[in-house]
This record gives structure tokens, C-alpha cells and sequence, in this order.
């Protein structure tokens, strides 16, 4: 599924107008009669809407939804914040189709009136403003904003909460705290940011009718999910061998962290890798294989448990590197884990320590014939850029399109969207997983289920997508199932749900 910003949204739309032949009044039509049918079966039994339209053509989108609560049976008015002269184009000619059925519509609405009325109805559809608002909320429409959100009347927005804007890095002013919104057509960029996200409520998307062709060059953003995993995740060959799913090594754990590279390797070999050989300090190994026996071991060289060095040549003949877990900071051990980055050619995944080994030589690295992929959350990510966290958050997708961009990497940004990004642009975001996902060494598992899915065959995106899915989808079903809460949820446990998750995808 496309992720737009408002402006491929509307590029997407003319499209569809002028290559498709589709009249816009269809779209608004397809728009509001598909969140009018879904509104009658989920407000089944209410019997009274307040429908609050703006000047634009999410107003519009209100006519047509009042139109079909009206001819279904439910009391509806239309409280109009604008003034008649206002409402043209698309809107008026739905607007017009309204009238004609008898539909009810009060103007010169103001706030105190409509608070008045408020208690009369079930619900209210907020059709004040869509993804074309600009700038600051203006005077004549914040009090409405403010009305709603201290209503307990249950808040249905339309395409996107009145007031919220459809692309990220720009300041929400205020805007519309929505129980529920029917997401027209594509999600929109800041349905996928932690500051925009919780003004939507609950979410579902309503097709309108735009051919899939309209969204080529027009949308680089994708949403992973299901049905990308399915048709992209390889079945595995029945002629298949070891050596066919990956030759993978995992590099890190100084003697105080042995269980990150434990987590990494167990998750990798419980993701399909073939072969995984841990490298790290001797005194680990013993604690390690106590608790995953299928892995092999190379020693690291250390002093006092930190890591020195050792010969990049040992980790010519893999297939995929994870670099970085548990592995300490200590100058030598940087020193180590950049010359292997730079001596090695091969898919490798850097993550927690290693990130902070790789900054220095950040500039060195583009030149690759094999993708090296980051896995930053936002503290490390500010690290490696320089951004601030705030500044971070507010622009998500485009600071991680810079970053890949300019030192062709992936990226893999960590968060409750996780958003990966390729050196060419695309970008897919991740939605799945929960709050138990927010603890120490769920990470070094996203790695090693990282690690595995580049060693199979599949495209690097779709193995990035599909290993962040898979991830927050066993937290999720662990979660679901009773055997863990939120709050007990150890990263161990989502490498334990990984076998379910593998028996639930495989039978879609
Ligand atoms: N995508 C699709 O395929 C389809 C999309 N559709 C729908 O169209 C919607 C987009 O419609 P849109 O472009 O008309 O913009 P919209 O959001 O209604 O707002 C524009 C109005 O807001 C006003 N306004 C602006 N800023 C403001 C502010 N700060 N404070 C106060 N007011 C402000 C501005 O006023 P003006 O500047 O003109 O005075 C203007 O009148 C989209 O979200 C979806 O619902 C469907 O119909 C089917 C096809
Ligand atoms: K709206």
C-alpha cells in the first residue's frame, strides 16, 4: 500500500483524471458513498449526524456522506463553515445533490450554535478541512477544532483529521483529535509519524477507484504488510542444502555482553540462516553455547574482554555480516570493526555499537558492491547525523532519505514506524509490534532476522521490509495469544514467536 504526501496525492488524482478519464465529481462521489456504506454498518442503531463541512472538497466529501446517512434512514444535518459563495467545483454539485434529496443544511454556523446542537446527535463527520490545509489554523475554524475535541461526541474525520497536515515537518497548529478516520484513497505521511499518528484514532483506508498505474513515479513510499511478505518472502527448495540459506557471522559481544550476539545469532538461525558462526571473546563462548547450540564460533582476540582485533580475512568466505552488537566502544575494538567494513564486500548489517564505529568512516563507504544497511533507532540516528531527536521525528522520512542518500546505505530507522530507506529513494515504512518491543535486546534480534532475510533470495528492500514485519508481527501474536503481556515481552520470547509467525504467513 502508498504512503502520499499531499502533493503526490493531488498528482495522483490529476492522473487519474486525465489518464484514466475518471471525473473528479466520481472520486468525491466513490470517496464519500465508500465511508457513508462502512458508517452505516458501524453507527448501526445511531440515529442522528452532525456532518460539519469546510469550503474544500473534503467538504465535498461530506455532502455525499450526509447524502447516503440520509437516504439510509439517520437524522442529518450539515453545519457549513462556510460561507455559500465558497463552496464551487466538485463540492457544490454534491452539495446541489443534497439539497435535492431535501437534506438539511445550517450556514453561518457558529461555534455556540453548534454546541448547542451537539447533544442531539450520535456522531459527528468532520469534513472541515482535508490534506489541503495550509499555515495556521485560521480564527473562523479553531473554535470548531476546540469543540470537538472537548465533545464526548464520537469524532469521525474524513480523510484526515481537520487541521493535521498530510506531510511531515510541518507544525500541527491544532487540529482534530478523531475516534476513527476513514483514510481516503492512500494513507497519508503523517498517519506514520509518532506526532501525527495518535490525532487519527482508529484507521481504515477507502478505495476510490484510482488505477494502480497512477501511482508509479508518484509515490516512492510503501507500506509493508501481509501481503508484501507473502509475495515476496522465497518458499524455501526442497533440494535446498545448509549452504543455500545463508552463510552468516555475527560479530560483536565484549565479555559484559554476551547475550546481544546470543539474541542476533538465535534470531537469524530461527529466520532461516543456513550457517551462523558467532565471533567473539573466548570467555563468552562457553555461556553462549549454552543457549544457542546450533552456532559455530570464532574467537575474538581481547584484553580484559574488550575486543582487539583480529584478521579480516577470516570472514572472507561469508555470505553476510551482522557487526556491532554488544561489542563495546573501546577505541581498538573501533578499530577493528572499520577495518572490517572496509575490507569486506559483502551484505552486512551495522547496528548499536558498530554505528558508532562506522561515523568516522561514513565517507569511505559508498563505493560498495554490496549493500551495508544501518539500524539505527533515533538516538543513534541523531548521532550519525547530527540532527537533534525532535528535529528527527518531525521529518523521519526525509532526513533518512538524505542520510541513505548521501553515503548509499540503507537505512533501517527504528521506531514505532520503523522506516527503511535505499540508496535510490524508496522507502517502506513498518507498522507492526507493540510496546513490548520497547526493551533492551529486541534489537540485536531485528539484526539477526535482519542478517537472515539478506542471505536469502529475495531483493534487499524485501528482505529489510520483510524481516521488520516479521519482528513486530511475533510481538504482536505473543502478545495476542496470552503467552506474554506488553510488559513482560523479552526480546527471547519474540525470537520463540518466530516459528508461529513463519506457520501463519506460510498459510495465507
Ligand atoms: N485525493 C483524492 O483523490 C480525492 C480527494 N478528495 C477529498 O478532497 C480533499 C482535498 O480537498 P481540497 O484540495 O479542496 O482541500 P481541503 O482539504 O478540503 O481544504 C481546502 C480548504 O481549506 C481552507 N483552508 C486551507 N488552509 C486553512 C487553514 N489553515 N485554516 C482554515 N482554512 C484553511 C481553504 O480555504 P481558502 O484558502 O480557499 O479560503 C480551502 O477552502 C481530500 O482531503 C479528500 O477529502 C475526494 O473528494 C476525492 C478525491
Ligand atoms: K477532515
Amino acid at each position: 500500500m502508498y504512503i502520499v504526501t499531499a502533493e503526490e496525492m493531488y498528482e495522483i488524482d490529476r492522473y487519474a483524471i486525465e489518464h484514466g478519464g475518471i471525473d473528479g465529481r466520481i472520486l468525491m462521489e466513490n470517496a464519500g458513498r465508500a465511508i457513508a456504506e462502512r458508517l452505516i454498518k458501524q453507527e448501526a442503531g445511531s440515529q442522528a449526524a452532525a456532518v460539519i463541512v469546510g469550503s474544500g472538497n473534503n467538504g465535498g466529501d461530506g455532502f455525499v456522506i450526509a447524502r447516503y446517512l440520509l437516504q439510509s434512514g439517520f437524522r442529518v444535518k450539515v453545519y457549513q463553515l462556510a460561507s455559500n459563495q465558497k463552496i464551487t467545483g466538485d463540492a457544490l454539485y454534491h452539495k446541489q445533490l443534497f439539497i435535492n434529496q431535501q437534506g438539511l443544511i445550517e450556514d453561518n454556523v457558529d461555534a455556540e450554535m453548534l454546541q448547542d446542537d451537539l447533544p442531539n446527535y450520535h456522531f459527528v463527520v468532520d469534513a472541515i478541512l482535508g490534506i489541503g490545509v495550509k499555515g495556521e489554523i485560521r480564527s473562523s475554524i479553531r473554535p470548531f477544532i476546540d469543540l470537538l475535541n472537548k465533545s464526548d461526541k464520537k469524532v469521525i474525520s474524513v480523510d484526515i483529521p481537520s487541521g493535521l497536515p498530510a506531510n511531515e515537518g510541518i507544525d500541527k497548529d491544532i487540529a482534530v483529535k478523531a475516534d476513527f478516520t476513514y483514510v481516503v484513497e492512500s494513507p497519508k505521511q503523517s498517519l506514520f509519524t509518532e506526532w501525527g499518528a495518535p490525532y487519527y484514532g482508529e484507521w481504515e483506508v477507502v478505495p476510490i477507484g484510482i488505477p494502480e498505474q497512477a501511482y508509479s513515479n508518484h509515490s516512492s513510499l510503501k507500506r509493508w504488510g501481509k501481503q508484501a511478505f507473502v509475495s515476496t518472502f522465497p518458499k524455501r527448495d526442497t533440494y535446498s542444502h545448509k549452504g543455500s540459506h545463508g552463510k552468516g557471522a555475527v560479530i560483536g559481544g565484549q565479555r559484559t555482553m554476551p547475550g546481544s550476539v546470543t539474541l542476533t545469532a538465535s534470531a537469524a538461525l530461527k529466520s532461516g540462516a543456513g550457517l551462523l558462526t558467532i565471533a567473539t571473546v573466548e570467555d563468552n563462548i562457553p555461556i553462549i553455547a549454552s543457549k544457542c547450540t546450533e552456532a559455530m564460533y570464532q574467537v575474538l582476540e581481547d584484553r580484559d574482554g574488550v575486543i582487539t582485533k583480529n584478521h579480516t580475512d577470516l570472514f572472507k568466505a561469508f555470505d553476510g555480516l551482522a557487526i556491532g552488537m554488544g561489542m563495546g566502544r573501546d577505541e581498538v575494538t573501533a578499530n577493528f570493526s572499520q577495518k572490517l567494513i572496509q575490507a569486506l564486500d559483502m551484505p552486512m548489517v551495522i547496528d548499536a555499537d558498530g554505528l558508532h564505529h562506522l561515523k568516522p568512516i561514513l565517507n569511505t563507504v559508498s563505493e560498495r558492491n554490496h549493500p551495508i544497511i544501518i539500524t539505527p533507532h533515533f538516538g543513534e540516528m541523531a548521532m550519525l547525523t547530527g540532527y537533534t531527536i525532535d528535529e528527527m521525528k518531525r521529518k523521519p522520512f526525509s532526513i533518512a532519505k538524505e542520510f541513505a542518500d548521501q553515503y548509499q546505505l540503507y537505512v533501517v530507522l527504528k521506531g514505532k514506524f520503523t522506516i527503511i530507506t535505499s540508496p535510490y529513494g524508496d522507502q517502506i515504512v513498518n507498522d507492526t509490534g507493540n510496546a513490548g518491543l520497547a526493551k533492551g535486546g529486541t534489537g540485536d534480534v531485528l539484526s539477526g532476522i535482519l542478517l537472515a532475510m539478506i542471505m536469502q533470495n529475495q531483493s534487499t528492500m524485501a528482505a529489510l521490509g520483510n524481516a521488520c514485519y516479521i519482528h513486530g508481527l511475533s510481538a504482536e501474536m505473543r502478545v495476542k495469544s496470552g503467552e506474554n503481556t506488553e510488559i513482560d515481552l523479552l526480546a527471547s520470547d519474540v525470537i520463540d514467536g518466530l516459528s508461529n509467525v513463519f506457520r501463519t504467513l506460510s498459510d495465507v
